[in-house]
């Protein structure tokens, strides 16, 4: 494998896998060699390019692939990667890692175990304004305050099948799914970080539309990470004041001319960091599991709220004021 081409199979052929697919084809030294989808339609074009298959398992027993990418719905990603895992290849899996903390921790236990890379796609972190925002910030004051607003309408974003409209398959909704890009781009400037509280806005079905949920970094600088499913258009950016009173921005959809056009670039350097991580037998933990805590974090401390606020808890406050007088 060292000197030869990265040998890649793509599990889950629906909008985003245009982005990796691309960049694979970009790349002189990964090959794309095998997909699988269910649907015969996403394999059509792929033929006669790659090996195509309906179900991963095949693509896994047949062997001739270095590592995977798992681009499909977020209820899959766990047991997807569970099995790429065990064949022992390296994965490379779209965020959120897992819907449940639990699950993500048992995939990185899984891949320390088998001496393989786990790595999520934050795609966010190859953006080219964050990037230069991040070179501004190692030359500055330490930060003292950060937000990071993630806004748009989701039916925009939504492929062949709804399932991100459904909190079980989606994981919950905006906190779920945007959440661990949020939250790991504040760990990339702020470091260490802890959830202070959550206000949390659903719809009928469940699915949560907004969030504002309030952080607190090991260095004490307070963050906020907005996110909205019902935003008419798309607004995906940073802001960071510093201890000497100057503020940063990255506008991280700025200079570019379409829906999803600076996607190009970010999936370049996804998949650039994931194969220096693959050559170098680099193992480590790349933060998807403290993204997907994070998210955990929140529905907490949501929950904390709401019970706090509940009829029966106002009730019983309402008792101990009364007892107190
Ligand atoms: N859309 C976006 O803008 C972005 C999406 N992502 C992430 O990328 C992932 C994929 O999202 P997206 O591309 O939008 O979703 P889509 O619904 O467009 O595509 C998912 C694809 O995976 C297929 N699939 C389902 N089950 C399996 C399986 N067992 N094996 C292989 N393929 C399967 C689906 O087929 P079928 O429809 O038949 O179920 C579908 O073709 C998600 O985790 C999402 O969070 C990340 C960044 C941006
Ligand atoms: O940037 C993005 C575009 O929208 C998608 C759907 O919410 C997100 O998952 C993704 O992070």
């Amino acid at each position: 494998m060292a000197d030869s081409p990265l040998r890649i199979g793509v599990i889950g052929l629906g909008a985003i896998s245009r982005f990796y697919l691309a960049a694979v084809e970009r790349s002189p030294s990964l090959v794309l060699a095998a997909v699988c989808d269910p649907r015969p339609e996403a394999l059509a074009p792929l033929r006669g390019r790659a090996r195509c298959y309906h179900d991963h398992r095949k693509l896994l027993a047949d062997g001739g692939v270095d590592a995977a990418v798992v681009a499909a719905p977020n209820h899959l990603h766990a047991s997807l990667c569970r099995d790429v895992l065990e064949a022992g290849l390296a994965v490379c899996v779209e965020k959120p890692l897992a819907t449940l903390a639990a699950d993500g921790a048992a995939l990185r236990t899984a891949a320390t175990r088998r001496g393989a890379t786990l790595f999520t796609a934050f795609h966010r972190r190859y953006n080219r304004s964050v990037r230069a925002l991040v070179d501004r910030m190692a030359a500055g004051a330490p930060p003292v305050a950060a937000r990071v607003r993630y806004l748009e309408r989701i039916e925009e974003h939504i492929g062949g099948d709804a399932w991100y409209l459904d909190p079980q398959r989606c994981g919950g909704g905006c906190v779920a799914d945007n959440g661990p890009n949020a939250f790991d781009l504040l760990r990339t400037l702020l470091g260490g970080l802890s959830v202070a509280d959550a206000r949390i806005t659903r719809d009928a079905a469940g699915v949560d539309r907004q969030a504002r949920i309030g952080l607190r970094s090991e260095g004490g600088a307070q963050a906020t990470v907005e996110l909205d499913w019902s935003f008419a258009g798309e607004r995906k950016d940073v802001w960071v004041r510093l201890a000497d009173g100057s503020t940063e921005t990255a506008d991280m959809l700025g200079g570019f001319g379409g829906f999803k056009e600076s996607l190009w670039h970010e999936y370049a350097g996804v998949l650039a960091d994931f194969e220096r991580r693959v050559r170098g037998g680099d193992t480590a933990d790349d933060g998807g599991r403290a993204a997907l805590e994070l998210v955990d974090a929140a529905y907490r401390a949501e929950r904390g709220a709401t019970a706090a606020d509940s009829p029966l808890a106002c009730g019983a406050r309402r008792d101990a004021e009364r007892r107190s007088r």
